[in-house]
Order: C-alpha cells, then sequence, then structure tokens
C-alpha cells in the first residue's frame, strides 16, 4: 500500500505510519489505536488517517454529507453513539464510521454492526472496561549494571546497533575484563577466544549473544508487559467478565503480570527480596551493629570493678599502651561477647546465608578495641558480594520470566484489542437496545444494483427513495416513551404540509438520522426501514427571517446546482418560503421542485404553502400532511405520521373549524333545541372563513 496516497497522509506521516509494525493492517481495520502510537500522530488524527485510508479502499468520492445541517445531525448520532462508549479508544475509533454511499463499505460496517448488537453486557464488563487503554510503546530500556565487551571494532558497532540498552567496551585483554567485572555486576565477553577464561565477577563468555538479544537484556520483552501491566490486567478482566474468546491464554497472562513489577522488576521471588532489602539496609545494620557491641561493652565496663597491680600499671603506662590493652587483659571475655552479638545482629538483621555471614562476620575485628568499629573494606566486600547475588538472581528470573512471556506478547496485543473493540460494538449495542433499532434494508434497483456485484441487498422494481416504519428521532430531545412512532415513505419529489408543531421538522430530522446511520452501516431506531443507496444528503434547515438579497442569490445558485445532479441525491428542506416573500417562494420552490424530480432525485419539502406550490408547479407534486386530528383543551392532537397525498389543514383552519362548531351548538342550545341557527351572525361569520380555506 502506498501509504502516501491515502487522503491527508503526506510525506511526513507516511513516515510516521512506517514505524508501525503493520501499518497497512492497522489502516484497513481502521484501528486508531494502533496508528495512534505512530510517532507525532494523536488519536484525532489516527481516526482522520483510517477514514482516509478506509475511503480509499472502498472507492468512496466521499462528500455524502453535503450541506452544514447534514453535517450537523452525523456529528449528533456520532454523539449519541460515543456517549455510550466507556473508553476514549471507542469515541475515537467510532469517528472512523462515517456514512458512505458504497455498498462494501456499508455492508463492512453492518457485518460488524450485526455482531455488536447480539452482545450482552452488565454492569461489570462496564466497570471493566474502566480500566482499559490502548497499549503503549515500552519506550527505551537502559540496563547500568551490565555490559558487553569485545576487543574487536567491527564488533564494538555491531554490538551497539543490536543492543542499544547495553553499555559496550573496548578491551584489549582479559585484564580488561577483570578490570570491567569491578564496574559491573555482570560482564557479557562476545568474543570466543575469551572462552575458557576464570575472573573474579560474573563473566560471562556469550558469542551468539548479538543473534539473542533477549538473552542478554530479558528487560527488553520484558518492558512490554511491565509498562502495559495494568492494561493488559484491565483486559485479562474485560474477557473474564464478558466471557470473550481469549486470544491468549489468560491464567498463563496472569500468572506472568503477577512477576513482574511495572518499574520492570521481578515481583514475588522471596531470594529476590531478601537480597535486595540486604543490599539497601546494609549501613544501617552495620551502624546498628556497633551500636549493639558498644552498648554492651559499656555496660560491661561500667559494671566492672578493675583491679591493676601497681607494677602492671606501670609497665603499661611505660609502653605507651592505651586502654585496649587494658580492655584485652581485663575484659576480653566481655569483648568477645559484645561482638559476637553485633555479628549475629548484622547477621539476622539482613538474614544472611551462610557464606555471606562468613564475610560479615569479618566486619567486627577479634582485636579488641573501644569504641568498636566495622571494618569498612568488609562491609564494601560485603555489599558487592549481595549486589551481585542479587544482580545474578534478578537476570536469571528476568530471563525465565522473559522466555515465559515470550509466547504471550501477540496474544495479549490481541487480548488488548479485542476488549478495546468490544467497547465499540457495546456502545452500538447500547444505542439499538436504547432506541429500538433495527438494521435497515437497502434496496437495489436492478440498474444500480448491477454496477457491484454482490447481492446482499433486496432488489426492486418499485422505486424506493425511503419507508421508514415505526421511526422513533433520536434527535428529539424526549425519552423514547415520549416520541410518537412515526411511519413516513417517500420514493420522489414530496411536499410535507402540517400543522404548525405538528412535527414536519422532526420528520425531516428523523429521516436525516436514519439515512445517515444507515449509511454508516449502522441500526436505525424503527420498526423496520427500507431504503435506496444515497449519494449525498443536502438538508437545509429552516431560514431564520427574510434573507437579502445576496444571501437569496447564493441560496438559489445552491438549488440551481442541486438540481443540475441529483439523481442519488436526497433533499431535505424545511420551509424554504422564509427565505423571501410568500408568493415568490412559492414559485421558486414549484421550480426547485420540478427540476428534482425531473432528475430522479429523492426529496421533501416542508412548506406551509404547499397549496399554492402545487398549483405553480408543472406537474403532479405529491403533497403530504401530518394532520392535527382535533383539539383537546385547547391543545392539537396530532397524527405525527404523515398522511400521503393529502394536504393537512392548517392549524388557523383547524381553530376557525372548531369555532364554526361551538358557535352552532351554542345557538342550538339557545334557539330551544331547534337547529335554526338561520341569521346567528357568528356562525354564520365562521362558516363564511371556512368556505375561504376550501
Ligand atoms: N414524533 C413525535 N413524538 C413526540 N413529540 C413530537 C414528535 N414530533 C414532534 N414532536 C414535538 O413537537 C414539537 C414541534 O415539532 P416540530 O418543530 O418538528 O414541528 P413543526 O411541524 O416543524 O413546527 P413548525 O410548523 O412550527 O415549524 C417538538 O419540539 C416535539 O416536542
Amino acid at each position: 500500500m502506498d501509504l502516501e496516497s491515502i487522503p491527508g497522509v503526506g510525506e511526513k506521516t507516511a513516515r510516521a505510519l512506517e514505524a508501525l509494525d503493520e501499518p497497512e493492517r492497522a489502516l484497513r481495520r481502521g484501528d486508531v489505536a494502533t496508528i495512534a502510537t505512530a510517532p507525532g500522530i494523536t488519536q484525532g488524527r489516527a481516526a482522520r488517517i483510517a477514514r482516509g485510508a478506509i475511503r480509499q479502499e472502498h472507492d468512496d468520492p466521499g462528500g455524502f454529507l453535503a450541506t452544514d445541517r447534514a453535517r450537523e445531525v452525523y456529528r449528533e448520532v456520532l454523539g449519541l453513539l460515543k456517549e455510550r462508549t466507556v473508553t476514549d479508544y471507542a469515541a475515537q475509533r467510532l469517528e472512523t464510521i462515517y456514512p458512505s454511499p458504497r455498498r462494501s463499505r456499508i455492508e463492512d460496517v453492518q457485518a460488524f454492526a450485526r455482531e455488536a448488537i447480539d452482545r450482552d453486557y452488565d454492569d461489570a464488563v462496564l466497570e471493566a472496561l474502566e480500566g482499559l487503554e490502548p497499549l503503549r510503546n515500552p519506550g527505551d530500556v537502559r540496563v547500568r549494571e551490565r555490559c558487553l565487551a569485545t576487543t574487536d571494532a567491527e564488533r564494538y558497532s555491531e554490538a551497539k546497533e543490536a543492543i542499544p540498552e547495553l553499555s559496550v567496551e573496548i578491551v584489549e585483554d582479559a585484564q580488561g575484563l577483570a578490570e570491567l567485572a569491578r564496574g559491573y555486576s555482570t560482564v557479557i565477553a562476545l568474543d570466543e577466544s575469551f572462552a575458557g577464561v576464570t575472573l573474579e565477577g560474573d563473566v560471562q563468555v556469550k558469542p551468539g549473544a548479538l543473534e539473542n538479544p533477549a538473552e542478554v537484556v530479558p528487560e527488553r520483552p520484558l518492558s512490554f508487559f511491565a509498562r502495559n501491566r495494568d492494561r493488559l490486567q484491565a483486559a485479562v478482566e474485560v474477557h473474564q467478565a464478558a466471557a470473550l474468546e481469549p486470544a491468549c491464554d489468560l491464567a498463563a497472562l496472569e500468572d506472568g503480570l503477577s512477576r513482574l513489577d511495572e518499574d520492570g522488576t521481578v515481583a514475588g521471588d522471596d531470594e529476590l527480596d531478601r537480597l535486595t532489602t540486604a543490599v539497601d539496609d546494609l549501613d544501617a545494620a552495620a551502624s546498628a551493629a556497633e551500636s549493639v557491641a558498644n552498648d554492651r561493652l559499656r555496660e560491661a565496663i561500667r559494671e566492672q570493678d578493675v583491679t591493676i597491680e601497681g607494677s602492671d600499671l606501670l609497665s603499661l603506662v611505660e609502653r605507651g599502651a592505651g586502654v585496649d590493652s587494658l580492655l584485652s587483659r581485663e575484659l576480653a571475655d566481655e569483648y568477645a561477647a559484645a561482638v559476637e552479638a553485633a555479628r549475629e545482629h548484622l547477621i539476622d538483621a539482613l538474614d544472611l546465608d551462610q557464606g555471606e555471614s562468613e564475610i560479615a562476620r569479618r566486619a567486627f575485628s577479634d582485636e579488641p578495641a573501644f569504641p568498636v568499629e566495622r571494618d569498612e573494606a568488609v562491609v564494601s566486600r560485603l555489599r558487592e558480594e549481595l549486589t551481585a547475588a542479587k544482580e545474578r538472581r534478578a537476570g536469571r528470573l528476568k530471563r525465565e520470566l522473559a522466555a515465559d512471556l515470550a509466547d504471550q506478547r501477540e496474544g495479549a496485543r490481541q487480548l488488548v484489542r479485542d476488549a478495546l473493540e468490544l467497547d465499540v460494538e457495546l456502545a452500538i449495542a447500547r444505542f439499538a437496545r436504547e432506541y429500538e433499532c433495527t438494521m435497515p434494508e437497502f434496496v437495489e434497483s436492478e440498474a444500480r444494483g448491477a454496477s457491484e456485484d454482490d447481492g446482499a441487498a433486496t432488489e426492486s422494481d418499485d422505486p424506493v427513495g425511503f419507508a421508514i416504519e415505526g421511526g422513533q428521532s433520536p434527535l428529539l430531545d424526549e425519552p423514547l416513551e415520549a416520541i410518537d412512532p412515526v411511519d413516513y415513505a417517500v420514493s420522489d419529489v414530496a411536499l410535507l404540509s402540517g400543522v404548525n408543531s405538528g412535527g414536519k421538522t422532526s420528520t425531516l430530522d428523523l429521516v436525516a438520522g436514519v439515512v445517515v446511520l444507515a449509511h454508516m452501516g449502522l441500526p436505525v431506531p424503527a420498526e423496520r426501514v427500507r431504503l435506496r443507496r444515497f449519494d449525498d444528503l443536502h438538508y437545509h434547515a429552516k431560514t431564520q427571517g427574510t434573507l437579502d438579497a445576496g444571501a437569496f442569490e447564493s441560496t438559489v445558485r445552491e438549488f440551481a446546482d442541486l438540481a443540475q445532479g441529483g439523481e442519488g441525491s436526497l433533499v431535505l428542506v424545511d420551509e424554504l418560503e422564509s427565505i423571501t416573500e410568500p408568493g415568490a417562494s412559492a414559485k421558486i420552490i414549484a421550480g426547485i421542485l420540478e427540476a428534482l424530480s425531473e432528475n430522479g432525485a429523492t426529496a421533501v419539502f416542508v412548506s406551509h404553502l404547499a397549496g399554492e406550490i402545487r398549483e405553480m408547479a408543472d406537474y403532479d407534486v405529491t403533497v403530504d400532511g401530518i394532520e392535527a386530528v382535533g383539539l383537546v383543551d385547547g391543545e392539537l392532537e396530532v397524527n405525527r405520521s404523515p398522511v400521503k397525498d393529502h394536504l393537512a389543514r392548517s392549524t388557523p383552519e383547524l381553530i376557525v373549524e372548531k369555532l364554526a362548531d361551538e358557535a352552532r351548538d351554542d345557538a342550538v342550545a339557545t334557539n330551544g333545541g331547534a337547529p335554526d341557527g338561520e341569521g346567528d351572525p357568528e356562525p354564520v361569520f365562521y362558516d363564511r372563513l371556512l368556505e375561504k380555506f376550501d
């Protein structure tokens, strides 16, 4: 795949995408999380790139949403889906689902959505999703306690390239290695020639190390797991809560993760913990041991009556001997006991093993002295010993853990992808359930259906624009129970008339919402929807007030452009008449309808001037009507489903009719029950008005 051919991907972005493991795969699947791991690419940008790649794959010209209001409707329905996601990832991933005129694209998403709406979910799954995030790149690993060594300059460069995590050192000979071993816990010699050399410290000869980097830097594979520990754990929990088929052995992964700390060290090994604590506590324990000895000795001295003969005292003074000699002569046993206590304290406090204890004992000399002081050189020696043992053990454990987890890496990646994808699916499932959705049926006319090969859509000879049964507009700001289901079907160009606040605008919103969702490949909020595949949606919202000459001109121009094409267009227009005075409006709308009808577009024009427009048009315009079925307590009772081929009575007409009925009833009552309202002024006036409406 030529990455630069994707709309919106320039040279720099293409280079960033190439840094991904499998850029094509990520782009094809709309895997925003993976795309966003490319250097410098945010999640929002990743979604745009993915959309571009999808458009290219399906040869989609774009531009389905042809007007501002059409784009608004898309953002609103997308918003409803995004509200139902738990992770940011899923919200971004939904951005890759957009309305497309291409059958292959719609069917791809439909296949995904069909599985999604069958998904079960409960609070436990949604809660588990809370902790989930896309995987992070492990970043640079630097290991300071180990180094590579070689005598060869070429190998040196190779090693630097292959294992950047470790320092690489040039040595002349075994002597050089020995020096390195004093500075590093482990030295790995790369030259065969060092085989058999025995040196103090941990010096290993591994000529094949560069071919097997994980052997010498197990930190490299482990850092992936360490850095993503919580995310992987969350993905495991999502799989368990949702009973998803896992892509790897969950128990093995959990076991591996439980042995790993977030900083990449191995957790849960008693011996490693012992050695780590011993190294950390060594200084403090040595000081405490000194205090133990000195306290005991002080006590002993205080309690002791020292008797010394004068000649002895003289000889001591003459020899210039200090109190130490006195100590060794008079308090030898007490001194030995105090030093023993110090040694025991050090060994116990650090929980040292036998070999380590032998070194530790030497930290306090048998030679009497007061105060007792540790031998710093011995303490350092002990520190080196403990540190080397700790590093050896940590290295071995890391290698073992890295080997155990090595096979889990791909599965673990997939595990997180699947869990994130579940969030996308559940957002669709929740939307579908909350709005009682069904999958729409696309109806292909024979001419159009033949142009693409797979025949999943129903074929029909009857012209179908859209046919909605029991549709509930997701754009109405009401709970579903308060939304009356609407039936409405249009296959050509129709005018929609109706009472004020009868729901004409809401009907256009319903049609737009359903058509947009259907072209996204998603379920729609209706009992049943059949529709043709449209190329674009032109939805013009109601204009606020009369337009000035310039705005009027550009609006008419817009419609002139629209009337040029139009066969695959769905045109929804709300009360265009408000752009200018009523007489002129009716003429212009009639002209637009004629052109659209000739071009075979599907259109609904909401208008209060339906009657006038019908008269102006030189063809038989369909006029549908949203009817008030009556007035209840001064409120209109409306049948929200437009009645086909029916010019709805307007609200004023209904009110006059009501007044006429009431006046007639009053007249009957006052004339003693005889219906001879003849000559009564009120009924006569209302009847006169009613006649005008006919
Ligand atoms: N299907 C429906 N179910 C329940 N309430 C609805 C439905 N359709 C519309 N309404 C209610 O009626 C109100 C008016 O609807 P809408 O604005 O669509 O009417 P309209 O016919 O376009 O009005 P106008 O003639 O003033 O332009 C809405 O705000 C909504 O509360």
